[in-house]
């Protein structure tokens, strides 16, 4: 995404980019809060009708807890009287009246905790799901910038904001709502004067909660920033525990976080203040009405002017009036803590994968063996921003062809081979297969076709034939051994603990690096694509092992289209053409026999020379 002035401003608030920004101005906010808005109610409204009964309980409940004080003050004003006179009829039904209410509102709430809380884990599921499926769909140039721990940290820490608003904060709105309207009308039907003057201290609450909600926005927006940083220093330091214990850096490691910790409880420090500051102001409005209540209404019933069992009933219902405010706050603050996640999650869930799966894909015409690879007028830079890697250049690659392409680090190799597996698109120009532009193959039909084996080899849990067989979901266990013995990888698999089925990731089962490779080659001879492209992928094997693979690749190579990026000349000798690249031009292209024997020495003759010599 560009930041250039040019942008406009909903264009350049997109998706992840406010995220590290800490006070953003208030159009942005708006944007931001509207955004987590509509994510919130896309959440809600296909489980509308769970709220709507949740809700509906929760009213019947709080109905069912109104009548309690009332029933009370009728008993003292008229059944206890009664009963003096030897009439218990009032007195028994207030107290049959205040057991039914008591159970009722019981069974209300366990059927209401029942059903909010389904209502709450289906919404949480719903956004882990999506969260999860986005982050699956977004190119590899997002990843790249955006990094594993914070997409680990919105699944987690995020997600259990909102997991808290629905499972704690609902319940307090909802019975804090009720409560408190209900009982306002409670307290004017029983006495308007003093119903009144509880109201008027209802001004000074809202003038805070008002204030409170303001502050504690900024505050928990900041709590959560905070924690995600924390989440991503602990997953980079986790995920590169060797490089960090092979340099020593936990002392630095430790100070970093040692500084983020600092940082997560300044952030806290003001949130909890500005917590701490509301519930003493409600507390206190609230027991500055209690006294005043309870001074007027002994006042008032010394002289006559008032029943006993209203003031009662009044002073009950007052405790139960200012008790749900701070459930309000409590609300409020996981609602403020949610919405900062949330604005987070859906920008995450704002940002377009840069290389889209096209709307009316072009099927590859058939062919037997391989597949034609063409580049024409193809530039590309990394990033709008980033400097040209691969200048304007054309390339055709036959079907059948093997191609190596060799050069110095950083000569731009890896980049080409990202380009035919379509990890990017290009900046400029078009990549094609079998002469169709790769943004018009469907991504299936491409992973299908152009199959990277790398250094790195990434295995899943699971057994080595479940690794293997990724290659081709459905493949048969024969053919997944075929695939391995082809290979050469059969050896080494039979020789653990449980042969194919060993699990990867248990202790007895964790591969080398050489054989995870020839367990990414078993993959991919499996796969059968139509174009290979392997990027350094015998690197990390013996020399008696890649001649092994080497031989095997040369009857798969036979017929398919292959890309071999290798530093090792052996391997690119069985090319039938060398690409020679350097600073992201092709500076020498021809079999290797006739670059070896370019007249005046060419880079790769020189580069033979050196391999030669070594050899010696
Ligand atoms: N993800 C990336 N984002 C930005 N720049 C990149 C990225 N990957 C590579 N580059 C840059 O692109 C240039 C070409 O890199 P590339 O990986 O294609 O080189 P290479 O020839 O394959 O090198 P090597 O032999 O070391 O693997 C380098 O200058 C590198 O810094």
């Amino acid at each position: 995404m560009s930041t250039t002035d040019t942008t406009a401003p909903e264009e350049r608030w997109r998706g992840v980019a406010a995220e590290d920004v800490d006070d953003v101005d208030a159009a942005v906010g708006a944007r931001l809060h509207e955004r987590s808005r509509v994510l919130l109610s896309s959440l809600v409204r296909p489980r509308l009708g769970a709220g709507l009964l949740a809700l509906a309980l929760v009213i019947a409940e709080n109905v069912l807890t109104l009548v309690g004080p009332l029933v009370i003050a009728i008993a003292i004003d008229s059944g206890i009287p009664s009963a003096v006179d030897g009439d218990t009829t009032v007195l028994a039904w207030c107290v049959g009246g205040y057991l039914a209410s008591g159970l009722g509102s019981a069974a209300l709430r366990f059927a209401f905790l029942k059903v909010s809380g389904r209502f709450g884990q289906d919404i949480l599921l719903d956004l882990r799901q999506r969260i999860f499926t986005h982050a699956q769909r977004l190119s590899i140039s997002f990843h790249e910038k955006y990094t594993s721990g914070k997409v680990i940290s919105r699944l987690t820490s995020d997600v259990d904001s909102l997991h808290d608003l629905l499972e704690d904060g609902l319940d307090g709105l909802l019975t804090a709502l009720f409560s408190v309207v209900g009982i306002a009308v409670m307290l004017l039907v029983l006495d308007l004067p003093m119903g009144l003057m509880i109201l008027a201290g209802l001004i000074p609450v809202l003038a805070v909660t008002r204030w409170f909600y303001r502050r504690s926005r900024l505050a928990y927006r900041n709590t959560r920033g905070a924690i995600a940083t924390i989440i991503v220093q602990f997953v980079e330091t986790m995920n590169g525990m060797r490089a960090v214990q092979a340099f020593r850096r936990e002392p630095r490691n430790d100070t970093i976080l040692a500084t983020l910790n600092d940082r997560f409880r300044g952030a806290n420090k003001t949130a909890l203040d500005v917590m701490a500051t509301y519930t003493m102001t409600v507390r206190l409005v609230g027991n500055l009405s209690l006294a005043l209540v309870l001074g007027i209404g002994a006042v008032r019933v010394i002289g006559g002017d008032l029943e006993l069992g209203v003031l009662t009933a009044f002073t009950l219902y007052l405790r139960r009036f200012y008790d749900p405010l701070d459930e309000l706050a409590m609300f409020a603050n996981s609602y403020t803590s949610a919405i900062a996640a949330l604005e987070k999650i859906s920008g995450l869930l704002e940002e377009n994968p840069t290389v889209v799966d096209p709307g009316s894909p072009q099927a590859l015409p058939p062919v037997e063996s391989g597949r034609a690879v063409t580049f024409s007028q193809v530039e590309f830079r990394y990033a709008d921003d980033s400097p040209v890697v691969l200048p304007t250049f054309d390339l055709t690659i036959p079907a059948g062809q093997t191609v190596a392409l060799v050069g110095a680090t950083g000569a731009g190799k890896s980049t080409i081979a990202k380009l035919v597996a379509r990890f990017y698109d290009p900046s400029a120009g078009e990549v094609a297969l079998s002469g169709v532009d790769l943004r018009q193959v469907a991504d299936e039909e491409l992973r299908r076709n152009v199959v990277t084996v790398t250094q790195e080899n990434f295995l899943f849990a699971g057994s080595v034939a479940d690794n293997i067989a990724l290659g081709r979901p459905g493949a048969t266990r024969p053919e997944i051994e075929a695939a391995a013995a082809a290979v050469g990888a059969d050896e080494f698999v039979l020789g653990l603990p449980d042969g194919f089925d060993t699990d990867v990731s248990k202790r007895g089962g964790r591969l080398s690096a050489g054989q995870r490779q020839l367990v990414a080659f078993a993959r991919a001879f499996l796969a059968g694509p139509s174009v290979l492209v392997l990027d350094e992928a015998t690197s990390s094997l013996d020399v008696p092992t890649e001649r092994a693979v080497q031989r095997a690749l040369e009857s798969v190579l036979a017929q398919r289209t292959a890309l071999i990026i290798a530093h090792r000349l052996s391997t690119v000798l069985i090319a039938d053409r060398v690409l020679v690249v350097e600073g992201g031009r092709i500076v020498e292209d021809g079999s290797p026999a006739d670059l070896i024997a370019h007249p005046s020495g060419g880079r790769f003759a020189a580069l033979h020379q050196t391999w030669l010599e070594s050899l010696a």
